[in-house]
């Protein structure tokens, strides 16, 4: 059976309304691709807990943890990758890319120019839906 993964997702978007893309490095898995800072859920730990911690870890910089956005069950080739995402925004420093290749302030209209995991794309399809709704 594969092995399956709990996995946390912030979109951080800033005043502009643009929101920071993290490009997975060529040594990661799924290398190259674009997808929303995070990684998994510890034992013990609620997805807000994860997201803090992972975003400092990642970013160095603090978030606050809003609303979820979505939950998705992807089965990749190997894993099943159950992620949650939820908007964050920053409440202490500058987003550094300490684990990705890039960080990249990307116009909600432009997000689905950029390749992503395919876990992430029902969260960019419901963040452009909504981008509609509101135009
Ligand atoms: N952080 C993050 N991971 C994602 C997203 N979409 C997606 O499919 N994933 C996958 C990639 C990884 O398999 C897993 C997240 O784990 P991680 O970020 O801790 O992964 P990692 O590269 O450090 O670990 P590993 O898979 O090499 O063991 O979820 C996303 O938007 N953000």
């Amino acid at each position: 059976m594969k092995k399956s993964v709990r996995v946390v997702g912030a979109v951080i978007e800033n005043e502009e309304r643009h929101i920071l893309c993290a490009l997975r490095s060529p040594n990661m898995t799924l290398p190259n691709l674009w997808e929303f800072p995070g990684g998994k859920i510890e034992q013990n730990e609620t997805p807000e807990q994860s997201l803090k911690r992972e975003i400092a870890e990642e970013l160095s910089c603090i978030v606050e943890v809003g609303e979820k956005i979505k939950e998705v069950v992807h089965e990749y080739e190997a894993i099943i990758v159950n992620l949650l995402t939820y908007k964050c925004c920053i409440t202490e420093g500058t987003p550094t890319a300490e684990e990705h290749a890039e960080l990249r302030w990307v116009p909600l209209a432009e997000l689905n120019k950029l390749e992503w995991a395919p876990a992430d794309i029902p969260t960019i399809d419901k963040l452009l839906l909504a981008d509609e709704v509101h135009k």
